[in-house]
């Protein structure tokens, strides 16, 4: 049994790869939610609030005042019980109803140690019921929404529950019988798949909430979760509903998974925090730390850049194993939510604002997210095909549009030769300088004149000097303005060569988003053309049965034709009472008779043995007629077919005597 997102292994989900789903133009980008819920306070009974904190209402609640740290979904006070987490998870953000939908839906917690992580999803009630358990919650919802779909609408559910434990990098089955349980499960990549599976862990078919109820403690048990409580966990839990919907109506098959992932500590361990875990186990706990940290600000990163496609080459998932099973929830086919646990006690205020911090990174990544819907037949297959690629082509029309968009405005704000708009600054200041150029030009030559006539040795006046020095000035002043626009042109020249080279960029993925739409295109005729060609042959197929309704009747009413010309021979030879007894034994006798096919030629009706027969052909008292593969009469009068195999002469058929016989075999009278 392999763990993952992929539908692969359904025989009617097509095995697309994780990758191209990422990849795919018609997923709709949906940010990752994030839900804050404040543990109470645990060490400091006294009330003392660490500065992201506030009492309202004798309510802790958390509110950073920080864009960078809030602009969350939804923030739980430390008052909330997991029952109000589970209404906020189910109302507020839709988990089980988008499973229903079709859609992956992940939980996920995120936070420090004792934060809260493990009590707000698995635990609550130290009984050890389930009834504040969140995760046993939102299953049961999903068992009560499914109860409602078999009785409203008939749709066919099989669910299956996979479980499993990431510890120290190793992956063990939570499911496994206790003998196997300690057996580490390897991680299974195939080539370019967005998620990995792991390989033989096991899974159960569950048909009722009390399945998983069972399974649900026995796992408790086993994990230990409630009795973490001192002890930092160091392990990641991983539970997933995966849930098939088969509805005949409407002729569709959903698959979609429901997964739920308890993580350990995001906070680094340190030998004073963890004085229980040996050094070697501190070292692999920070690197999966690390390392879930480093794919998310990367992810992030180009999620700020607005980059749709992501290069899987560049998020460092395989620096952990936890990353490489979180990859899938983070940046693929996955409604995902993140709920961020922190604790309110003023000495653990670092860590809780670092994992507000973080949430505020995880906020701003976007999944690729669409419902996983498939026909159950052909025809319905082909349907949900053809909208699929509509709907591509009508996002790669708006793609393109937006690129050239963006195009047009940075021609329009660099080029300076925008038809029609406003002038850009740099062609205004260029116009600017050379109307300077030119008074400067008339000062020169006016200064030249002057100098000349200094030269000529005629008196230069007081005033005539006074305007050298004016236009001096002014010629240093203009030089040196010169000199500023042309390095300002030079600037202007190279920021033109660099903008050039982006457009350029920008051309090269016009080009190929085009070769896409086009190959695209080519596709959806293909596809066409495969739906003309299917109602073609259907429509011959129809004109066939057609034929052979006709072939049918004309020889039914030989038949009776025959029927009747028989009696009339039989009367001719043994008189009134014996044409009754051969009409009761008559070929339009509803059983005991065989009729065979025959060469359509050789035995037209005409000039048939049964026209003029021949004394080995005349009917015996328990002649029979069968209709061989093709069908048995079933009334007095008429001949009613089966339906008919394509390919069978239907329309020629000979009785013959005797028990039902190859036509070859010879005919014995009895
Ligand atoms: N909302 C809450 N109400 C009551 N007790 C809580 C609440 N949240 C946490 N606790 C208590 O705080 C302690 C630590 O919680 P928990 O084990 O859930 O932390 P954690 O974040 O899962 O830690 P780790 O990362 O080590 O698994 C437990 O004793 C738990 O019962």
């Amino acid at each position: 049994m392999y763990w993952g997102y992929s539908s692969k292994g359904s025989l009617f989900a097509p095995s697309e790869s994780a990758h191209d789903e990422y990849m795919d133009i018609t997923a709709e980008r949906k940010p990752i939610r994030i839900v804050v819920r404040a543990a109470p306070q645990r060490l400091e009974p006294k009330g003392k609030l660490p500065a992201f904190c506030h009492l309202v209402d004798q309510e802790i609640t958390v509110n950073t005042g920080k864009p960078e740290y809030s602009s969350f979904d939804k923030v739980l006070g430390a008052n909330t019980t997991n029952k109000d987490l589970y209404d906020c998870l189910n109302d507020d953000m839709e988990v089980v109803q988008n499973v229903l939908d079709a859609f992956n839906s992940t939980v996920i917690t995120y936070g420090a140690a004792f934060s809260g992580k493990s009590y707000s999803l698995l635990g609550g009630n130290a009984d050890g019921s389930l009834e504040q358990n969140t995760t046993y919650l939102l299953f049961k919802e999903l068992f009560a929404k499914i109860e409602e779909e078999l009785k409203e609408k008939g749709t066919k559910f099989s669910i299956k529950l996979n479980a499993f434990e990431v510890s120290l990098e190793k992956i063990y089955d939570l499911l496994a019988p206790e003998s196997s349980k300690k057996k580490s499960l390897k991680l299974h990549h195939e080539d370019n798949k967005l998620e990995y599976n792991i390989k033989d862990l096991s899974s159960a078919v569950v048909t009722s909430i009390d399945d998983v109820a069972k399974h649900l403690s026995d796992i408790s048990r086993r994990t230990q979760i409630e009795s973490r409580a001192k002890r930092r966990s160091r392990s990641h839990v991983f539970f997933k509903l995966s849930i098939e919907q088969r509805n005949v109506a409407d002729e569709t098959l959903k698959l979609s998974a429901l997964t739920i992932v308890d993580l350990a500590g995001c906070d680094l361990v340190t030998k004073e925090k963890a004085k229980h875990i040996p050094s070697d186990e501190i070292k692999k706990l920070n690197t999966e730390t690390k390392a879930f940290k480093h794919v998310v600000d990367v992810v992030s990163e180009y999620e700020t850049k607005q980059h749709r496609n992501i290069p899987e080459s560049s998020i460092p998932y395989r620096e952990s194993t936890l990353t490489k099973l979180l990859l899938s929830p983070l940046i693929g086919n996955s409604l995902t939510t993140f709920l961020v646990c922190c604790s309110t006690d003023r000495i653990d205020e670092k860590d809780s604002m670092k994992t507000l911090l973080s949430a505020g990174v995880i906020r701003r990544i976007r999944t690729n997210v669409r419902p996983n819907v498939f026909g159950l037949h052909q025809k319905k297959k082909m349907t949900l095909f053809y909208e699929a690629m509509k709907t591509k082509e009508q996002n790669y029309l708006s793609r393109i549009q937006q690129l050239e968009q963006e195009r047009d405005s940075m021609r329009d704000k660099y080029s300076g030769n925008s038809q029609g708009s406003a002038q850009s600054p740099i062609s205004t200041e260029l116009k600017k300088s050379e109307a300077e150029n030119k008074a400067l030009i008339e000062q020169l030559a006016l200064l030249r004149s002057a100098l000349q006539n200094g030269g000529d040795g005629k008196s230069v006046d007081a005033q005539q000097t006074g305007s050298i020095m004016d236009i001096t000035n002014s010629l240093i002043e203009k030089s040196s303005k010169v000199v500023e626009l042309q390095s300002s042109i030079e600037e202007t020249k190279h920021m033109n060569f660099i903008l050039k080279g982006k457009l350029k960029g920008i051309d090269g993925r016009d080009k190929a988003l085009e070769d896409m739409n086009t190959k695209l295109m080519s596709q959806i005729k293909a596809h066409e053309k495969m739906i003309q060609d299917l109602l073609t042959a259907n429509a011959a197929i129809e004109s066939e049965l057609d034929h052979f309704k006709e072939i049918n009747k004309i020889r039914t009413e030989k038949l009776q034709l025959m029927e009747e010309r028989m009696s009339k021979l039989n009367l001719g030879s043994s008189g009134q009472d014996s044409a009754s007894s051969i009409r009761n034994n008559s070929l339009s006798a509803s059983s005991g008779h065989t009729m065979v096919p025959i060469d359509e030629g050789k035995v037209g009706f005409g000039g048939s043995s049964w026209s003029n027969p021949s004394p080995k052909t005349t009917v015996p008292r328990n002649r029979q007629v069968s209709v061989g593969s093709i069908g048995q009469s079933s009334t007095e009068d008429g001949f009613v077919p089966r339906p008919l195999k394509k390919g069978l002469k239907l329309n020629s058929v000979r009785v013959v005597s005797g028990p039902a016989t190859s036509p070859n075999r010879p005919h014995t009278n009895s």
